[in-house]
């Protein structure tokens, strides 16, 4: 059985008093890592001193984006080795968001994810169609095509130790949310896509995360869901209440 995978991504919220405060907060919780892993995913900024403070817990941290080249001149950026050096174990790669804002693209997905596995971190690879390309019934094609290009050249080995993240770009912040049928649909075809290419037991073992507006309130119909493994998720894991119960929704499937 594949363990949930519940990740938190603060995307550009909370000072770094506010961060350590709710990794302090959430330490005191009892949440079984045996059933549920958990991921905090801060801005890089607060990254150092999260790693420590959740050293010896059930949390682990990591970045929301990194730079595929190891150093350069490249002002502002952030590489693998700075992350792995401070500690960090996971990477969001391709958000919707820095695919929107920032002009990544599947090419530049792939480099990251490569980096990402020369560096010891695990990547949460994201994946999601635009509206437009939903009411066009492009879905499957486009998140599928998204997949195989981020994957590209990986080894079975690393495949198995990714997590992937189907967000449908029009649920995210929205407060709309895939309905979970729908959203196991998209996840069942990306396992489709990877066992095409890689086989049943890389594709029996992928996590697959579901993201856009998860909640306290829809997380346990989600992951109820047979190729749903966890949740991506922004606005509601800002709060350590509402964090601990979709963490509590991961422990119980
Ligand atoms: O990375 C997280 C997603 O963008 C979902 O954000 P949201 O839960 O606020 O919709």
């Amino acid at each position: 059985m594949r363990k949930p995978v519940i990740a938190g991504n603060w995307k550009m919220y909370k000072t770094l008093t506010e961060a350590k405060d709710f990794v302090e907060q959430l330490k005191g919780k009892q949440v079984d890592s045996s059933k549920v892993e958990t991921i905090i995913c801060a801005p890089a900024l607060f990254l150092e001193q999260l790693v420590h403070a959740a050293k010896d817990s059930f949390i682990s941290i990591g970045a929301q984006n990194m730079h595929e080249e190891k150093e350069g001149a490249f002002t502002g950026e952030v590489s693998g080795p700075q992350l792995k050096d401070l500690g960090v174990s996971y990477v969001v790669i391709g958000h919707s968001e820095r695919r929107q804002y920032f002009n990544e693209t599947d090419d530049s997905v792939n480099k990251k994810v490569k980096a990402a596995f020369e560096n010891n971190l695990t990547p949460i690879i994201c994946v999601g169609e635009t509206l437009e390309q939903r009411e066009q019934n492009e879905t499957e094609t486009i998140v599928s095509n998204q997949v195989m290009a981020a994957i590209e050249g990986l080894t079975e080995e690393q495949l198995i130790q990714s997590i992937i993240a189907y967000e449908p770009i029009w649920a995210i912040g929205t407060g709309k949310t895939a309905t979970a049928d729908d959203a196991n649909d998209v996840c069942q075809a990306i396992r489709e896509t990877v066992l095409d290419s890689f086989g049943e037991e890389v594709a029996s073992s992928l996590r697959i995360q579901y993201g856009g507006s998860v909640k306290p309130e829809n997380i346990e119909e989600l992951l109820s869901k047979e190729h749903i493994d966890g949740a991506l998720v922004g606005g509601a894991s800002l709060q350590v209440d509402s964090f601990v119960k979709l963490l509590e929704a991961g422990e119980n499937v």
